[in-house]
């Protein structure tokens, strides 16, 4: 054929041009997601993560389509989070995603991080997990005492405490007795007097809380003849900065929670002690939900005041605070209906704009 050049694909570097175009979209998937982020940020966005939690005995039910969208069988519309995390997901990636937001504690702002799902589906995992391969609790803490020790012109002071709260009362998990806590709102503040304060200066503290709490835990729910996973456990941590040039000081606090299982009473069918607990989860799970609700259509009463559990969240879920919640499914197809729930629960979270988070400082040394 006349007039037509042959082309070669050694002559277009085809290997080149496909590696050129593969780290151009590297990039511009990176530019968009900090872009996404930063968005988020402005607004003010409650970050949503799905994790499916592995389960060697059954297969994975879910369709995970990318980063972002996970779709249920028989489902034409995929559900998107922030994130989706598959079986496959490891712990350190799981963390890795909310770790910016955990980190901005140490420069004053209230951070609340959330685990929600059914009995069994991962949340304890995820918020605790095994010595060898910790969750977001300890991770987080390592981390907060690596940064604070790194910036050398502020002296920090990071205290933590851990309250669980069974059937509406909240029991301090650092406390020898079993005397529930009354919570207080002062100002802006929520306050439990009596509420142990334990300083974490060094790894071993934090193995010693951790030790602490669970041993209590487990004690606490022998003598109420309960099951830990019927209690919301949180976890709290304190810290408080202080510039050594200018003086000025600052208070970031972190709320670790991982929530009781939210399956329907319905399915447990739960009697007498049980449906009791059940209530009560019912009832703060809902009071979750319609925070929630009310934060989203920008009501003027949120109704924080409806169960303990919203009422210690308060400060951590209004306006000046940041907040990731991990939605928990299990992969397994026969816990569908609790696995679309929970992410029905997720997706309205997902669109609560708390508003641009503000920082926790004051310009006077503190005690002047
Ligand atoms: N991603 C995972 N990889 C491996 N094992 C997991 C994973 N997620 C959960 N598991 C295991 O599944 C079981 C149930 O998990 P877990 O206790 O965290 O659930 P839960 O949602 O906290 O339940 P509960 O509401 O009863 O507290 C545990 O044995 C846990 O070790």
């Amino acid at each position: 054929m006349q007039g037509v050049k042959k082309i070669y694909a050694c002559d277009l570097n085809l290997g080149e041009e496909v590696e050129e175009l593969k780290s151009l979209y590297t990039r511009e998937a990176l530019q968009r997601k900090l872009l996404y982020n930063e968005l988020q940020e402005l607004r003010g966005n409650i970050r949503v993560f799905l994790r499916c939690r592995y389960d060697s005995r059954s297969q994975c039910c879910l369709k995970f389509l990318g980063d972002n969208e996970v779709l249920a069988p028989n489902s034409k519309k995929p559900f998107t989070f922030d994130k989706v995390f598959s079986p496959k997901s490891s712990q350190e990636e799981v963390y890795e995603d909310a770790r910016a937001v955990i980190m901005s504690c140490v420069d004053g702002y209230n951070v609340c991080i959330l685990a929600y799902g059914q009995t069994g589906s991962g949340k304890t995992f995820t918020m605790q997990g095994p010595a060898n391969d910790p969750g977001v609790n300890v991770r987080s803490l390592k981390e907060l005492l690596n940064v604070c020790e790194q910036r050398e012109n502020v002296t920090y002071n990071l205290k933590a405490s851990m309250i669980e709260i069974y059937n509406e009362t909240v029991h301090d998990l650092l406390s020898d007795t079993v005397n529930p806590l009354e919570v207080r709102a002062q100002g802006t503040k929520i306050v439990m007097p009596g509420l142990i304060e334990m300083q974490v200066k060094s790894l071993q503290d934090i193995d010693q809380i951790m030790k602490l709490g669970s041993k209590n835990r487990s004690v606490a729910a022998t003598k109420m003849n309960s099951q830990s996973s019927r209690s919301h456990l949180i976890f709290m941590v304190t810290v408080e900065g202080q510039d050594k040039t200018t003086g000025a000081c600052s208070t970031g606090t972190l709320t670790l929670c991982d929530l009781a299982g939210s399956e329907r009473v319905s399915k447990t069918e739960a009697t007498g002690q049980r449906l009791v607990e059940a209530a009560a989860i019912n009832k703060s799970l809902s009071s979750l939900g319609q925070v929630f609700t009310a934060l989203k259509t920008g009501q003027l009463h949120v109704p924080y005041r409806n169960s303990k559990l919203t009422h210690i969240l308060q400060p951590s879920l209004g306006g000046d605070a940041k907040a990731c919640l991990f939605v928990m499914v299990s992969p397994d197809i026969e816990n569908l209906s609790e696995t679309v729930s929970t992410m029905q629960f997720g997706s309205n979270a997902q669109q609560v704009q708390l508003g641009q988070a503000k920082k926790n400082i004051s310009n006077n040394p503190r005690g002047s």
